[in-house]
């Protein structure tokens, strides 16, 4: 392409994003005039509101940021039709689309096409963007059998590109190994193995964008859940879905599903052990079973001038057979209520030829020797009740005397509302509450660092995917928790989808290659059976360094760090964070902590999962191997955070794996 049509092409480009974008800004208005003349045309109060609100949501979704590009890719088919492919559709006064979303089946070919396989494309091209500004573009001629695949520069741009602020989407460089796993079906459940930096959470944050729109009225009523570690990566994705227009889905921590109740206590890590093991499921269940008794009396009911009569053994056989059905249990309890009435009923028909009224009915299931037998066989209780109850007394059903021991409360609270849960206390509660009653189920859950959930943990996501789908993000190497995964199919089974796929990620696209080549040294060590990450980067920079003051030395790399654009992540063992935050700060150096959005933080190696920086700062690895059991799977975790640069600062020896060189 001469220079002449090339800035000729580049300025028809630009002109057709300007008018796209007044496309959008004229959607947007007639979405406004329709909000403002919403609450003439609903026929009463409840319409108009929840009108209103589809349609201040539509307004929201249609928000045009200047800085985001509108498209970044186009397809020119063999058959002549061209479309611009972007982050939702946008179409002309007439309705002809002048953007197609990413998500719609043709730009899928954007995506997927390849030399090989042209799709009936001819040409991909994709756009270079500076702060919104389109500055230029590449062509692969697919048609030809031409492409750049990983070659490509704008692709290689975007990898590089130093990072500041939470993250963003990718929709613009989807990999054809991402992109099939975005697009799998919904009602297909996936896990996804990958090492640091493939791009799970990534994948996982668009296919929940993807199902939204392309079955957005079943997962609006069903709803869409993102779980993750913790609050500090919680705040780090929250962004990436509301730039993709999806604002209605849900994030939570484990943590924050299971908080009915308070925390207020730890467990010794004996106790954790325990209670996060999924035999506590069956020793719940079986607490609950072993409420039900056997009716050992007739029941009477007095009713006017008559006396109904149910004899012990027709009591027995409705317990029995809805002991057999196994419905939650708070259920089987109405259930048995019910079956009682109806024999009344029977009996009342019988006597008077008539049908007892509705009224009646409900008068006798509260009638008072009802509800005495319902006490005495089927008595009600709350899950924190039960759950009291078993770590009052552990039931020596399944559990060892250790385990029993272990668990008991050593001083029992006195009641249970005075009861200090710990955190694995609040999943077996929400475990009790979920034997109890219902619980409603998400359309899909997308479920990251999944590789530290222990299996009661699993359970509580489990219960709200029952008729949903999950996707599964995870890598076995980082486990830190006592119970992580060593087996993705164990996990799985807890989750109740034992027969998804896995599916293995293994091109980095965080980590430069000189750095994973440190951190995989630890790999072996780590006694999983996980492959390697292989890089697309072959930039950034390692410097290991043996200092004598390592509060000083720290300074010194933020400051050199600094230097340079992006995010700058100081990571250490938890204990040296404070001492580390206020040496920076008395060299003046302004430095965040977890929740903070400064370009410096300085974050404890026990919250630094799924996050990156551009420029990491590693104090210590000694300290973060030895802070716990699976330190060595915890400083894998940190040295592959940085996207850049990575530095080392030790005094302390540096642990046996990454002290010697690979051979
Ligand atoms: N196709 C892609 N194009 C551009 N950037 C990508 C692509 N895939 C992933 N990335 C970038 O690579 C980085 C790592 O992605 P992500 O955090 O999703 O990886 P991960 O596998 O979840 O990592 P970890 O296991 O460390 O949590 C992010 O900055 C992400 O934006």
């Amino acid at each position: 392409m001469t220079l002449h049509t090339l800035e000729a092409e580049l300025a028809d480009e630009r002109a057709h994003l300007a008018a796209s974008r007044a496309a959008l800004r004229r959607m947007r208005e007639r979405a406004e005039a329709l909000f403002v003349t919403g609450e003439d045309v609903a026929g009463d109060a409840y319409s108009a509101e929840t009108l209103g609100r589809t349609l201040s949501r539509r307004v929201a979704e249609l928000a045009d940021n200047p800085n985001t590009p509108l498209f970044f890719g186009r397809l020119n088919f063999e058959n002549d039709e061209r479309y611009h492919v972007g982050r939702r559709h946008v179409t002309d006064d007439a309705g002809e689309p002048m953007v197609l979303d990413w998500r719609a089946p043709i730009s899928r070919s954007f995506y997927r096409a390849s030399a090989s396989d042209p799709q009936g494309v001819a040409v991909r091209r994709r756009f270079g963007f500076s702060g919104g500004e389109l500055t230029s573009f590449e062509d692969e001629y697919l048609g030809r059998g031409e492409e750049l695949g990983t070659a490509s520069r704008i692709l290689t741009a975007e990898i590089e590109r130093p990072r500041v602020g939470p993250m963003r989407d990718i929709v613009a460089t989807i990999q054809p190994e991402q992109d099939e796993l975005v697009r799998a079906e919904l009602d297909e459940s996936i896990c996804i193995q990958g090492a640091p930096g493939t791009g799970k959470t990534a994948v996982g944050l668009h296919r929940a964008a993807y199902l939204l729109y392309l079955h957005r009225e079943r997962l609006k009523r069903a709803g869409v859940l993102i779980v993750g570690p913790n609050r500090a990566f919680l705040h780090y994705i929250a962004a990436v879905l509301p730039a993709l227009g999806e604002l209605d889905v849900q994030q939570a921590t484990v943590d924050d599903l299971v908080a009915r109740v308070p925390v207020r206590a730890t467990d010794e890590p004996a106790a954790a052990a325990v209670k996060q093991d999924a035999r506590m499921a069956a020793v719940l269940a079986n607490a609950l079973r072993a409420r039900v008794r056997t009716p050992t009396e007739p029941l009477m009911v007095p009713d006017g001038s008559y006396r109904w009569r149910i004899s012990t053994e027709a009591l027995r056989r409705i317990v029995d057979e809805v002991r057999r059905e196994a419905p939650p249990y708070a259920i089987g309890r109405e259930r048995v209520r019910a079956r009682v009435v109806a024999m009344l009923v029977r009996q009342a028909e019988y006597t008077s030829g008539e049908s007892p009224s509705e009224a009646w009915q409900r008068r006798m299931g509260k009638a008072k020797p009802v509800v005495e037998f319902l006490d005495a066989v089927w008595p009600a209780v709350t899950a924190e009740q039960l759950v009291f109850d078993v770590l009052c007394d552990p039931p020596d059903d399944l559990l060892t005397h250790a385990e029993r021991d272990a668990i008991r409360w050593a001083k029992p609270p006195r009641t249970v509302k005075s009861a200090k849960w710990t955190a694995a206390d609040a999943a077996l509660v929400d475990e009790a509450a979920g034997l109890i009653d219902r619980v409603p189920s998400f359309g899909h859950v997308v479920i990251d660092e999944a590789q530290d959930l222990s299996p009661m943990q699993c359970r509580v996501i489990a219960r709200r995917s029952e008729h949903g789908s999950v996707t599964l993000l995870g890598d076995l190497a980082q486990g830190t928790a006592p119970w992580a995964a060593r087996d993705w199919r164990d996990t799985l089974a807890h989750l109740g989808k034992p027969d998804a796929r896995v599916v293995p990620l293994r091109t980095g696209f965080r980590v430069p290659e000189v750095v994973l080549d440190l951190a995989n040294r630890l790999l072996p060590a780590l006694g999983v059976d996980v492959p390697e990450a292989v890089s697309l980067r072959r930039d950034g920079a390692l410097r290991v360094r043996q200092v004598t003051d390592l509060e000083s030395a720290t300074v010194t790399a933020v400051r050199e760090a600094s230097e340079f654009d992006g995010s700058v992540g100081v990571i250490a063992a938890d204990v040296a964070v404070p001492v580390l935050a206020k040496a920076l700060a008395a060299a003046g150096v302004t430095a965040g902590g977890p929740d903070d959005d400064e370009r410096v933080t300085v974050m404890p190696a026990s919250l630094a999962k799924g996050l990156e920086y551009d420029h990491v700062i590693v104090v210590e690895p000694a300290d973060i191997v030895a802070a716990e059991p699976r330190g060595l799977h915890r400083l894998y975790v940190v040295l592959t955070r940085a996207v850049s640069r990575l530095d080392v600062l030790h005094h302390a020896p540096l642990p046996e794996p990454i002290a010697t060189q690979r051979q």
